[in-house]
């Protein structure tokens, strides 16, 4: 007998997913199952939350929010070392939801919570952080750094448009030392995606090629590039076509990447920025992570 955690990120989806607690209540009530639903208080709860009701005997523990939330939930499950991943796609982006076809309507993604299956997909690890769909370093981890920054003060999808202009203006290619699966290249890239999942920033098709359980990474790497040919480049990777432009874009599959850069740089884990060392490695835990998906 299924028992059901829902955990709520109030904030995620700019606010919006607060107000689903009735709803997925009213869905779930009347029915034969154990459920609860709690919300988190700050980040970094949802791993705790998780961690402590499987120990209570919860086995299904949903993510009610982003790819962040995901992301945490993800990594209490695995601390614990057992129970299933749910995701009801309610955050802004919802990346890891698309690869995995989870339906957005809400009635739609309780019913797969309830009777979909699981499927055991890749969990990529990155200077000790775990990642489900894509991290990247360049260009876009510079986009979403102002993206942050603009949003402080204009509260609109507008400020990501603007902040893509404002990148383009002051980015600098980046000298790198990569190694893929021990075979070494340097490089001057324009940026590095390496995941999973095919998907990043709310659709954006970076990795087309991408398989979620195959235990290897897909990387694309867009090496440096003159801005005007960027213009015509960058519209192509909103459906994934880049990806025929070889000239400039290179796909690799692997176990693990090494990045070696000159000076620090950006990560971007799942949605998140961080700041990183001068070395960054990326591999492939030996445990796969069950989510539920759609029949
Ligand atoms: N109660 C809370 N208050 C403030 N922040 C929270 C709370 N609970 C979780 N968070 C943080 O909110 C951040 C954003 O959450 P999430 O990524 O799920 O939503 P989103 O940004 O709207 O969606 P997406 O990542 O798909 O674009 C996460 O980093 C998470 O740690």
């Amino acid at each position: 007998m299924d028992r059901i955690l829902y955990i709520v990120n109030p904030v995620a989806g700019g606010g919006r997913t607060k107000k689903l607690i009735p709803i997925i209540d009213g869905h779930m009530k009347g029915r034969e199952i154990d459920y609860d639903i709690v919300l988190t208080n700050k980040p970094g709860d949802a791993v705790h939350i998780s961690k402590e009701s499987l120990k209570r005997g919860y086995n299904k523990i949903v993510a009610v929010g982003g790819d962040g939330t995901v992301n945490e939930v993800a990594l209490g499950i695995l601390e614990y070392g057992q129970g299933v991943l749910g995701i009801i796609p309610s955050g802004t982006g919802n990346d890891l939801a698309r690869t995995l076809n989870i339906p957005s309507n809400l009635g739609e993604a309780i019913e797969v919570i309830i009777k979909g299956s699981n499927k055991k997909i890749d969990v990529g690890i990155v200077n000790d952080n775990v990642f489900l769909n894509i991290a990247s370093i360049g260009f876009d981890s510079e986009v979403v750094v102002t993206t942050e920054k603009i949003k402080k003060r204009l509260k609109s999808r507008f400020a990501y448009v603007l902040s893509i202009f404002l990148t383009l203006i002051n980015f600098k290619d980046i000298k790198m030392r990569l190694e893929i699966d021990n075979i070494s290249y340097d490089k001057d890239i324009f940026l590095i995606a390496v995941g999973n999942g095919k998907y990043y920033g709310g659709g954006v098709q970076i990795l087309p090629m991408a398989v979620i359980e195959d235990g290897f990474f897909h990387v694309c790497l867009v090496n440096k590039i003159s801005k005007l040919k960027l213009l015509f480049l960058l519209p192509t990777i909103i459906n994934g076509s880049h990806i025929k432009q070889k000239k400039y874009v290179e796909i690799f599959k692997a176990k693990s990447v090494k990045v070696i850069t000159k000076s620090k740089t950006y990560l971007n884990i799942d949605g998140e920025v961080k700041d990183i060392d001068n070395e960054i490695l990326f591999t492939i835990k030996k445990e796969k992570l069950p989510v539920i998906i759609s029949n």
